[in-house]
Parts: C-alpha cells; structure tokens; sequence
C-alpha cells in the first residue's frame, strides 16, 4: 500500500505540472501529507460530452444489451447441452448482468468480486486502492472513478457472471462478433497472404531497400488493422473491406508520428550484429483484436522471422474475452485453424506454416492475467514482476491498440507534446513501439501545437478512429 501510495505521489507530482483542465483534485488525508490524487477523468465525466462520459453513458450500457441478447439467444443451446442445469444458468447468468448494467446506468459503489478466479484479488485490492483515495463516506462507483478503470471493470464482472454460472462459463459472448469479423475480412486476407507469399518466393534476391519497403508497408498494414475493433463500434460489423496494401497511400497523411524507421533500425541492427551462437532476436506482440487485425498480426510476424529480423515471435493474448474483440487463446488457435482449411490456396499455405511455428516453438503464445486487469504498465515492474522479466527478454516489443495506448500513458490527459517515454513513466523492459489508432482522448508524442491544430480542423480526431499513430521508445540510454 505504502509502495503504491509513493509511486502515486510521485507521479502526481509530476502530473501536477501540465496544465490538464480536466482533473478533480481531491485531496486525500494521507498521513500526516495530503496526496494530491488527479483523478483520472473525474472531471471529464461532469463534462456532459467528454469522449469517457459517453462512453460509459451509451457505448457501455448497449455492450452490455447485446451480451445479454446474445446470452439470451443461445438459451436453447443451453438447454439442448446442458439440460435444466443450462436453462438455470442462462436466467442466473442474464439476472447477473441486468443487475451489472443498471449499477453502471445509475453510478452504484463499485463491488468487490466474489467469483474466486486467479485475479479477483488483484481487482479487490485495485478496488480498496481507489477507496482509499477518496473520502471515506464517498465510495468509489461507476461514474466517479477514473474512466480506464470501470471499462476494464465491466468486462471482469462479465466475466463474473459467467464464471458463476457453470456451464454457461466457457460461453464466450464475443464469438460471434469476432468470427464474423474474420470472415467478413476475407477477401483482404487473402491478399495480404498472396502478397506475403509473394515475399517468401523473391526474399533471398531482396536488396536490403527492398526489404526495409516490404516492413514498412506490412507494419502500416498491421497499424491500420486496428481500426477493425468492435468495442468502438459497439459490436457493430467492423471488418476490413477494401485492399489493405492499396490504401496505404492515401491513409498516410493520418499517420500522426510515424517512428517506422526507428524501429526498423532496431530490428536491422538486431540482425546484423553478431551474437552468441544460438542467442535469439525476439519480438513480443502485446495482441489487440481478433478477426482482421490479428491476421496483419500474423502476416507481420511470419515477416520478421522469414527475413530473418526475428528469431523467435512471443503473442500476449487476453485470458478472458475482453473488449469485445480481443484475442483469446481460443481465437488465436481458431484463426490459424480456420486459415489451415481456408479454400483459397496462399491463406492455407500461410495457416500451415504458422501452425508449423507453433509446433517448432518460433512463435509462442501466453495470456497472462496482468493484460486484463486495469492497472496502467507502468504499475507492471511491481504488481506482475515475472511478466515485466519476461519483456526484458525481449528485443522489441510491439503494442497493438488503443486500450494498450492508454495503459502505457496511464489514460492521463498529458498535454500533445509530452515525449512518448515521459508518459511511460518508468514502463520500459525493452525498446517498445505502439501501433495504434486514436479512439481514446489521450496522445503524447506530437510536434508542438500539432495537437491544437488537429483539435482546430477536426474536434473527433482523438476518438475517430481515422488517425493513428506508430510510437517508439528505444533502448535505456547510458
Ligand atoms: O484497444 P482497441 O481495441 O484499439 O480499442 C479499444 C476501444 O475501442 O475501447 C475503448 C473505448 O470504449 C477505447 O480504448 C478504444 O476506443
Ligand atoms: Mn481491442
């Protein structure tokens, strides 16, 4: 606790340097010292139309109907598997959720979890952290506690409500989104895997130009996959309809800061310099959305192994359906199977050989619980040392996405300019890079008065989705 408060003081303090109008300070007795607690976006919400006040107002409450709808729906299914045991776990499970969503509609005290899972002390202590940043007689709930919080929040009780009611707890309520999002995609697939063949045939006869071309396009391809995420949309069909290699041009303006020949470089100098024989070039991807985004994942990491930028691929995946289109193991294994019997030629050549690194342990993956719990990275080094130790053995990590982005920055309304590794606030357990389009109002990074214009020519440019960003922090210095 006393850890947690210290860090907390200082990086207030360090807050309390920019100029964010959107804090509600509350100062917390602590001690014989006040500490200064910014709270998150407290603020924001009492701003009617902040981006966070909508978000959990509207976009929350119709995630949460149609998980209830698509619960609903499976009912005989229940019933067919699982006989009255289903029926009662349905309505047990529907009861649960109807009661989460009109906790959330009507700013009730946020409750301790009760389901027993490996995190629920993690989310308890979370919970106890938040109180004991407010007054005493004021309970932390759903609309005053900072935004990052209670989204992350809703999707564990969902989770709760699943896990509580054997057998409707393996019941993912996200599939049907997520495998839609994969087929809806296809055609785009299938050209970005004829497009990926076409590399592994000419790749030894590539110029080092060429190769460094082939990155850039295939990393501009994995961004913009971001855009296919259905939280944003409120579980809405959002898959990729157009060729992903041919609009690369004409979405170029809308890449804010492109850092690609930074990390390029890493990558390059990773290959060219010598090292112990055996000694590995590893890449972590910290995974976002299934469907279409995953594939830019895959298509990407089959590059950098095939081109010898990598060695070995580490995914991070979610342990629990989360966000609406995050990867699960389940969705991972399902892609590369689906991608193994797809009916077009290069797709299943693609899905044989990345069950093939699976199988000889190029790439790996792990769901550690850490990624679903909402605590910002920086709190990593502390709260989950063995995951933080398992991204120092990497030589570069890649985070995909927006709920990544606001982690790493702490979802704090830092003013544009703030350097990317200023906001990491300590997260760096290896060069790290972050591709990612905007949908949360938090950006860092930006040329000085770059995000006073934006704001000035288009007030949505932070939550559109039609901007992105790729971010880099490169090795400690010294
Ligand atoms: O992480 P992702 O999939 O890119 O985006 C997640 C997201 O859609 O959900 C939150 C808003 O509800 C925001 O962080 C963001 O808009
Ligand atoms: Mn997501």
């Amino acid at each position: 606790m006393k850890r947690f408060a210290v860090r907390l003081a200082e990086r207030n303090l360090l807050k309390c340097l920019f100029s964010g109008n959107c804090w509600s300070l509350r100062r917390i007795p602590e001690s014989r010292r006040t500490i200064v607690y910014l709270h998150g976006r407290g603020r924001a919400w009492e701003q009617e139309l902040s981006f966070a006040y909508l978000t959990v107002k509207d976009r929350l409450p119709k995630i949460l109907t149609k998980v209830i709808d698509t619960i609903h729906r499976y009912k005989n299914k229940f019933f067919e598997e699982h006989g009255e045991e289903g029926l009662e776990a349905e309505k047990k499970a529907i009861s649960l959720l109807s009661k989460l969503k009109n906790e959330l509609q009507t700013d009730k005290p946020i409750l301790a979890l009760t389901d027993g899972l490996v995190d629920m002390d993690m989310w308890n202590q979370y919970l106890e952290r938040q109180q004991s940043l407010l007054d005493d007689n004021v309970p932390p709930s759903w609309f005053k506690s900072p935004w990052l919080y209670v989204e992350c929040y809703m999707y564990r009780r969902i989770q709760e409500a699943r896990c509580l009611n054997p057998p409707v707890s393996d019941f993912d309520v996200f599939e049907e989104g997520k495998t839609q999002s994969f087929f809806e995609s296809q055609q785009a697939s299938l050209i970005l895997c004829t497009y990926l063949q076409g590399l592994h045939k000419d790749l030894t006869d590539l110029s080092e130009e060429q190769l460094r071309e082939h990155f850039i396009k295939l990393l501009q391809v994995c961004l913009w996959g971001n855009r296919c995420d259905l939280s944003i949309s409120a579980g809405q069909e959002n898959s990729q309809k157009s060729s992903p290699i041919d609009s690369l041009e004409s979405l170029k303006p809308f890449i804010l800061v492109d850092e690609s020949t930074k990390i390029w470089t890493t990558l390059l100098n990773n290959k060219l310099t010598r090292r112990p024989a055996g000694s590995s070039r590893r890449v972590d991807f910290v995974l976002d959305n299934a469907g279409f985004e995953l594939i830019t994942d895959l298509v990407l990491a089959d590059f950098l192994v095939a081109s010898g930028l990598a060695t070995d691929i580490h995914f991070h995946g979610k342990y629990m359906p989360w966000f609406v289109s995050d990867t699960t193991k389940k969705d991972f294994e399902w892609t590369l199977r689906q991608m193994l019997s797809a009916s077009h030629l290069w797709m299943s050549v693609c899905g044989a050989r990345w069950q093939g690194y699976l199988k000889e342990g190029i790439w790996s993956y792990q769901d550690h619980p850490f990624w679903t719990l909402p605590h910002e990275f920086c709190d990593m080094a502390a709260d989950a040392p063995e995951l933080y130790a398992e991204l120092q053995r990497a030589d570069l990590i890649v985070f995909k996405g927006d709920l990544n982005y606001r982690k790493l920055t702490g979802d704090r309304k830092w003013d544009y300019d703030v350097p990317f590794e200023t906001a990491l606030r300590g997260f760096h357990p290896a060069p790290l890079c972050s591709l990612r389009t905007l949908k949360a109002d938090v950006q860092v990074g930006l040329q000085a008065g770059q995000g006073e214009n934006l704001t000035a020519a288009d007030t949505d440019w932070m939550t559109s989705g039609k901007y992105a960003i790729i971010q880099f922090c490169g090795p400690h210095r010294g």
